[in-house]
């Protein structure tokens, strides 16, 4: 029994001709098992890449991806993965569909998890799949992988054709599984504000690399928000970014040493975290999770 559910060293992704871009290059993290896990970062900046390497869908350019301690390909009925596209048979009717994911997962389905969450939204067990709208196909699709009882459950911006209250619905369908059966839930979002409160554990990736990561609460016990003078001396703190309005500054610091009194200061929201990240994109990383080097 492994204790880490996804093990990135020297993680490395070019598509095309090597000497392009890397859609990730040098990515090191280590996430422990049971863990929620937030991946988040702007357009482009490799979350739907590292999701489809970590279900081996995609093989490495350099370093390596280890999922429950094991290459992902040897680990591929422990794992699931909703991808942003949803790929699902259009002419099968829903009941097929999971009929399929029980063929498919034998020894490990689980009928009353996949049925509940058909159940849940209402859907048509009898309606064909190309009937569906983008959020009812987002739903069959969560079944699907649900059902499989995984172990791992890679989702790649799962809630994003979902209306609030289905997001809010299945998020809590999510969160209760993850506590019932210690799964590990990886999942990239934009609406930064939904994983507030589920998630403990935080991927922070942009330009290809992974700038924070690490348990969440100890992220953000690292970080500060100090609002003061304009023109106030932030050092010797790390100055993640600072933003001026009239003669005010507000900034987000990585503290070393105590904060003068004449800063207020607070502990700054998830969603205050990640913005001001991706304000500074040249921000110095962050990471609280102890990764192993990338072997040489
Ligand atoms: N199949 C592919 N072929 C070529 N380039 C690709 C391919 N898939 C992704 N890329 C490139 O890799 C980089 C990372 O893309 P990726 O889809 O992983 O980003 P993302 O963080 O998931 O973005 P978004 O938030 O827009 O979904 C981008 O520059 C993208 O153009």
């Amino acid at each position: 029994m492994t204790h880490t559910a996804l093990e990135a060293a020297g993680l490395a992704k070019v598509f095309g001709r090597r000497g392009r871009r890397p859609a990730l290059d040098g990515c090191a993290f280590r996430l422990p098992a049971g863990r929620v896990c937030a991946v988040v970062g702007p357009n482009g900046a490799g979350k739907s890449t590292l999701l489809a390497l970590a279900a081996g869908l995609l093989a490495p350019t350099e370093g390596t991806l280890r999922v429950l301690g094991a290459h992902p390909s040897e680990v591929r009925d422990r794992l699931a993965y909703v991808a942003q596209d949803k790929p699902l048979h259009p002419r099968l009717t829903v009941a097929d569909t999971l009929r399929l994911g029980a063929e498919l997962n034998p020894g490990r389905w689980n009928p009353a998890a996949a049925a509940r969450i058909v159940a849940e939204g209402g859907l048509d067990p009898r309606a064909r799949i190309r009937t569906l709208s983008g959020g009812q196909r987002t739903r069959v699709a969560l079944a699907l992988a649900l059902g499989k009882r995984p172990e791992v459950l890679l989702l790649d911006e799962p809630m994003a054709d979902l209306d609030p209250l289905a997001r809010h619905q299945l998020m809590g369908t999510l969160m209760a599984d993850a506590a019932e059966h210690g799964t590990t839930i990886v999942m990239s979002s934009h609406v930064v504000a939904e994983l507030e409160g589920s998630c403990d554990f935080l991927l922070l990736v942009g330009g290809g690399r992974v700038r924070l990561s690490g348990p969440l609460d100890d992220l953000l016990a690292a970080h500060t928000l100090v609002t003061g003078p304009a023109g106030g001396d932030l050092t010797p703190h790390t100055v993640v970014e600072s933003r001026s309005a009239g003669r005010q500054l507000t900034a987000l610091i990585r503290p070393r040493g105590p904060v003068p009194g004449t800063w207020q200061s607070a502990e700054p929201s998830l969603e205050e975290l990640v913005l001001a990240h991706l304000r500074a994109p040249e921000a110095p990383a962050l990471h609280l999770d102890a990764p192993v080097e990338a072997a040489v």
